[in-house]
């Protein structure tokens, strides 16, 4: 976990200390209120960032989503493998409030239940998502595109540079470094090579400063060089933020891997390590010995 999640973590700690021992001198009922007042924040005191819990969904009678459990802990980097239709982007879709699941449950942190939550407000709750194909604007240069992105509306006569608060400029500059197009800012977008435009596009993502990050076959057409880099880039943004990773490239995911979920019909076919679930006679059979 980085310091900054670590941060929130204790900050949380902190609180729950405050409350446990209001509740101690004046009553759980104080205790129990001043969550309630705390609507938007995030609850990491027990170790979650997300948790989803039994969650089902079908289409047309035909169970996409078959009572799907998983917990991701705050900064982890998950990697998410399984055969085609296997319910990969239909969870994304359930985390992220594009499709409603018919039962189960979907909690950002302890306390944020996203099923209340719209695709918009999700998004503002700090969950983003990467589709697949980059969505940048092309007409548009790289520092234009993740002005764009900034979180505060701006109007587009004060596009300049020297109008962006100083915290801004310096995220815009942060980012522009971790996603490798600092030489790059000048250039429209529709210029870059494919795999430039991925990591602008996550770095569109970046500049909203999301605590959870979706990314869906994130280099699916990139070059190795390109997909190495790719690979530093998440590897750097574990711990600040929480990342989940669908791929089917093994060589990848060997490479930024620490726990990987194997989804199958639906649910957690397996989990593990890279070589446990490798090792795993099941996952053979659906996916690996294809
Ligand atoms: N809106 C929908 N209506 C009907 N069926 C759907 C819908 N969305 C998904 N499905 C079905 O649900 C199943 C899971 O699809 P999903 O796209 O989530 O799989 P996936 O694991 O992402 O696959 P891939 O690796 O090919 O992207 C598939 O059989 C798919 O056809």
């Amino acid at each position: 976990m980085t310091p900054d999640l670590m941060e929130q973590g204790s900050e949380r700690l902190q609180h729950k200390k405050e409350v446990d021992e209001n509740k101690g001198s004046s009553g759980g009922r104080n205790a129990g209120y001043s969550r309630i007042h705390e609507p938007g924040a995030l609850d990491l005191a027990h170790g979650r960032i997300l948790y989803l819990e039994e969650v089902s969904v079908s289409f047309d009678g035909f169970r996409a989503i078959n009572k799907l459990s998983l917990d991701i802990a705050p900064g982890e980097l998950r990697c998410i493998i399984g055969p085609n239709g296997a319910g990969k982007t239909t969870m994304m879709d359930i985390i992220t409030g594009k499709t409603r699941p018919d039962a189960g449950q979907v909690f950002f942190g302890s306390t944020i239940d996203l099923l209340r939550h719209s695709e918009a407000e999700i998004a503002g709750l700090g969950i983003g998502r990467k589709f697949q194909k980059p969505t940048v604007f092309e007409a548009l240069t790289v520092f234009e595109n993740l002005e764009l992105a900034l979180k505060s509306p701006r109007g587009v006569a004060s596009a300049l540079w020297h109008r962006l608060s100083g915290v801004q400029r310096d995220r815009l500059g942060e980012v522009l470094t971790l996603i490798q197009l600092s030489d790059q800012w000048q250039r429209p977008a529709g210029l870059l090579s494919h795999g430039q435009k991925q990591w602008l596009e996550i770095g569109m993502l970046l500049m909203q400063e999301p605590k959870l990050l979706l990314l869906d076959e994130p280099v699916a057409g990139m070059t190795d060089q390109e997909t190495e880099r790719t690979a530093e880039l998440f590897l750097s943004l574990k711990g600040k933020h929480s990342l989940i990773v669908v791929e089917h490239d093994m060589s990848f995911i060997a490479r930024i891997s620490e726990i990987v979920t194997v989804l199958c019909e639906g649910a957690v076919l397996a989990q593990g390590t890279l070589a446990q679930v490798q090792a795993d006679e099941r996952v053979i059979e659906v996916y690996l010995g294809r």
